[in-house]
């Protein structure tokens, strides 16, 4: 069956779905990717939900039955009439007709919230950086781009905690890949700078065969590249964690790991095809490489990729 390859990056606010969205499409070439943010399924504009003291974290303050049914048209090809919200305004504009490319990308904060929802997605994966780290990114971002003041950003936080406990981290559960970045050290949440990552890799899809990376002479512990085993809400799980300052060899190694398996893939991780990869934006606007950034782009890339090979 020819259909599109869904992706679903979920997580909370400022959790980083948009900077990881974009350049995953970029990999994948934006004309065979559609994005779609589950924030255009609200229910209320902005002034409703103060009215009615609802934050827009809560399952009644979202369509999601109708966001579910697109999820469903659109995993198997058919176009949607999607509702769009706007950031900022805080009202909602006319809907827009979307014919699904051969990839979609579908980030928001309740994507996995419904059983026939998560059913549509290909990958799931879901963004968890430290809360101090979200609430600093969030600030940062909420200040810049949608108009608010830093008190009320931190207000709006600790209004949305309940919600984020009860309806947005339990979703954690349903994703096949779980995200985390975070710093280096504890003091250091203000810089973006050589952020690490650390990836869950639950066993609902086949991942590549990192184990290659460990080597018995050395000590793993002490790598900038480390693979683990753990367990994750309970369940067994894989756990890659890549530190900022891992060497271009050593992200190289994980990089053929995938290749071998997705020759695709080599064009992807050529850096002077694909300058773009792994890049994000530093305090001051400037460009920066992240390699830990890359490698979550690449694995994800890599999923989106073998399920292309079953059903397109
Ligand atoms: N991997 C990362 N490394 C460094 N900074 C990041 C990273 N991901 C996100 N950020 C920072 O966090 C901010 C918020 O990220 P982003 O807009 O992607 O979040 P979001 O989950 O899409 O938020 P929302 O759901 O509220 O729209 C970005 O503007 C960026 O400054
Ligand atoms: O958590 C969010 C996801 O982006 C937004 O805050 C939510 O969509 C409400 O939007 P706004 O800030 O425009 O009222």
């Amino acid at each position: 069956m020819n259909r599109p390859i869904i992706l679903g990056i979920v997580g909370d606010s400022a959790a980083g779905k948009t900077t990881l969205t974009k350049g995953i499409a970029q990999v994948l070439g934006p004309e065979n990717v559609t994005l779609i943010c589950t924030d255009d399924y609200h229910r209320y504009d902005r002034q409703q939900r103060a009215e009615l003291g609802i934050t827009a974290l809560h399952p009644d303050c979202n369509y999601l039955d109708i966001m579910q049914q697109h999820l469903s048209l659109l995993r198997t090809g058919q176009a949607i009439l999607k509702p769009v919200y706007s950031h900022k305004t805080g009202t909602f504009e006319a809907p827009k007709y979307i014919k699904p490319s051969k990839f979609v990308i579908i980030e928001g904060l309740l994507g996995y919230s419904t059983r026939a929802a998560r059913d549509a997605y290909d990958v799931k994966v879901y963004l968890a950086p430290p809360e101090s780290l979200r609430a600093t990114w969030k600030v940062k971002r909420d200040t810049q781009k949608r108009g608010y003041s830093e008190e009320q950003v931190l207000a709006e936080l600790q209004k949305r905690e309940p919600d984020s406990e009860n309806f947005i981290r339990p979703q954690r559960q349903w994703s096949d890949i779980v995200v985390s970045f975070y710093p280096p050290t504890e003091d250091k949440d203000e810089s973006n700078d050589h952020l690490n990552v650390r990836l869950v890799l639950r066993p609902t899809i086949p991942h590549p065969d990192f184990t290659q990376i460990i080597q018995p002479d050395s000590n793993h512990a002490e790598s900038a590249v480390r693979l683990g085993l753990d367990r994750d809400m309970g369940k067994p799980v894989d756990v890659l964690e890549v530190d900022g300052h891992a060497t271009l060899e050593q992200v190289n190694n994980i990089e053929h790991i995938m290749c071998n398996d997705m020759p695709y893939l080599k064009n992807v991780c050529d850096r002077e095809i694909n300058p773009e990869l792994g890049t994000i934006a530093g305090t001051t606007g400037e460009t920066l490489q992240s390699y830990p950034l890359a490698l979550t782009q690449l694995i994800i890339t890599y999923h989106m990729l073998k399920a292309t090979q079953i059903y397109q």
